[in-house]
């Protein structure tokens, strides 16, 4: 009987820095493709996190497993591959000497140099020295040297800095095709409303402990209504068991579970109360931000 790995298993990671404990007790799982999004207010870990798991840091307690095997075991680099920010790359050198020493030490053909490269939309500047890339240029080569080895685990520590809004759209796509293929993605990332558009499977990292989260399952519809007679209005839908989240100025933002707007609608107009305008917003990995962290809200117009 074939019995199905676990694509990465982490458990109960510990570290700290001398006196200052950065991780407690972290274990979660990946069994399958599929993107996991890491998120934290700088400083909370999530490099650390992430170069554990990439065996560059010795966690002071704790195990990781990549596909069945120690992550301290280097057979699992031929199916792991972790994508740093820019200070790894070699300014002297250029694109293709980055890729052709990733190839070399996994043993792959100079086939697959160009294939990624073409996937990327790399090829047209591999014969350039990094010292002349730009900031998105050295993103998209840090994400050929990620795909290079067609991993089945692919962990990458902020790949979505720096990139325009027409590159960011391609390498959301690249994520989604990567895990159609069959690549498992941990990425932690500081733009929420990026990681909104690839993933609902959040990690949010808290003073070192992890709180794992489906936002699928927290998605909450809200509305912000505009009424002539909020006061009135607040008190006729918190009547009904309508869930007021708050009232400024003349909006009254509701949040709906079971209820429709129609209803909502129904028992305001029934007693005079004018509906000038609304506006539907979806709970997401940004409000769940603010609700763990407590950042301050968008400033109401
Ligand atoms: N080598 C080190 N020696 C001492 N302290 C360190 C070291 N590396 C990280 N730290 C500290 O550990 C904490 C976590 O750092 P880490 O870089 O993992 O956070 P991060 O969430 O990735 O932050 P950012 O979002 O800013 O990249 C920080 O307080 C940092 O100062």
């Amino acid at each position: 009987m074939k019995v199905n790995k676990m694509i990465l298993s982490v458990e109960n990671i510990g570290k700290s820095y001398g006196k200052q404990k950065v991780l407690h007790g972290v274990s979660f799982a990946i069994k399958k493709p599929c993107i996991v999004a890491l998120v934290g207010p700088n400083g909370s870990g999530k490099s650390t996190l992430l170069n554990i798991i990439a065996n560059l840091i010795t966690p002071d307690v704790g195990a990781i497993e990549i596909l069945g095997q120690t992550n301290r075991d280097y057979k699992v680099f031929q199916e792991f591959s972790y994508m740093q920010d820019n200070t790894v790359l070699y300014e002297y050198l250029t694109g293709y000497d980055h890729l052709q020493f990733i190839a070399s030490v996994q043993k792959l053909r100079t086939d697959d140099i160009k294939a990624a490269a073409e996937r990327i939309g790399t090829i047209s500047y591999l014969d350039k020295k990094v010292s002349n890339y730009s900031l998105g240029m050295k993103q998209q080569l840090l994400l050929t040297m990620a795909i290079l080895n067609k991993p089945k685990l692919l962990v990458m520590d902020e790949p979505l800095n720096g990139l325009d809004p027409t590159n960011a759209i391609k390498v959301r796509n690249l994520l989604l095709e990567l895990v159609a293929e069959g690549t498992a993605i941990l990425l932690s990332s500081h733009n929420l409303s990026e990681i909104d558009k690839v993933t609902s499977d959040v990690m949010f990292l808290k003073n070192g402990h992890l709180q794992q989260e489906d936002l699928k399952a927290l998605e909450k519809v809200s509305y912000v209504l505009t009424v002539n007679h909020p006061e009135n209005g607040e008190k006729i839908l918190k009547e009904a068991g309508i869930n007021i989240l708050n009232r400024k100025g003349n909006r009254l933002t509701v949040t709906l579970s079971d209820s429709s707007i129609n209803r909502i609608f129904r028992l305001l107009d029934d007693q005079g109360i004018a509906v000038r305008d609304w506006e539907k917003t979806v709970f997401g990995a940004e409000d769940r931000y603010r609700t763990l962290f407590g950042e301050p809200e968008t400033a109401v117009k």
